[in-house]
């Protein structure tokens, strides 16, 4: 079974997914900045700077596909908390994933949106490595048992039950230590009529 991470569509490595990366970084220290007000906006002017010469770029939808791409790390957008596949059978996923500053919600820990996000990320990517449909997330029940850390990884595990037609249920857990921090039960259903390239 191909490891997920090792898929030839990974933008691991390439320039634009070390300008994530960097983009990643921008949004952790603007979130937690004790920078003077003078120089924030001499920087907001360099940030818009390097804004336009992207936007100038010509960034279209075709673009914004390559967030769809399998990379877990350089996804070519920087919302999704990062995660790491480690193991794949093919049924079954674990890996970690690791909340920023960027998503921080109060007093330390994960903000719970964040977490929605990352559960239908990482859903809807097993969803695509089970099977060549294109299923589109119904439903996401997120259960917030305990507080999820922010700048630590979390162990999580992602799995599937059978698929019942065009719907596949998938469960998800966050973890730490044994103990479910985050339970996560999705409803992906394959559309009647197909949406164009999605
Ligand atoms: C080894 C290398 C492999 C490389 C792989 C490459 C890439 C993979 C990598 C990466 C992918 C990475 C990440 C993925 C990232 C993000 C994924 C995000 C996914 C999303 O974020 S996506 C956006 C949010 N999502 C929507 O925007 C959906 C809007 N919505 C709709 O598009 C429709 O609503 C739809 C399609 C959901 C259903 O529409 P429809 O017309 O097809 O459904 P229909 O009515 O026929 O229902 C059929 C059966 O589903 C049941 N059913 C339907 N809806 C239900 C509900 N809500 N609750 C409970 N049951 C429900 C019915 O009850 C019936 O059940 P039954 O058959 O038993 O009667």
């Amino acid at each position: 079974m191909t490891h997920p991470g090792s898929s030839p569509l990974d933008e691991r490595g390439t320039p634009r997914a070390e300008l994530a990366q960097a983009t990643r970084a921008l949004q952790d220290e603007v979130r937690g900045t004790r920078i003077d007000g003078r120089r924030a906006r001499e920087l907001a002017g360099i940030v818009a700077e390097v804004a336009r010469e992207l936007r100038d770029s010509g960034a279209d939808d075709e673009v914004g596909r390559l967030h769809m791409g399998p990379g877990p790390v350089n996804r070519g957008q920087t919302l999704s908390p990062v995660y790491n596949v480690d193991t794949w059978d093919g049924r079954r996923m674990q890996g970690t994933v690791t909340f920023a500053r960027f998503h921080h919600g109060s007093v330390g820990t994960a903000h719970g949106g964040a977490i929605g996000l990352w559960a239908d990320d990482v859903l809807g990517r097993l969803s695509r490595e089970l099977s060549e449909g294109r299923a589109r997330t119904a439903c996401l029940h997120v259960q917030y048992r305990a507080s999820v850390p922010v700048g630590a990884p979390v162990w999580f595990t992602a799995w599937a039950d059978d698929a019942d037609g065009r719907k596949r249920e998938l469960h998800a857990t966050l973890e730490d230590d044994g103990t479910a921090l985050v339970t996560v039960d999705g409803l992906f259903v394959e559309p009647r009529i197909p949406l164009n390239g999605h």
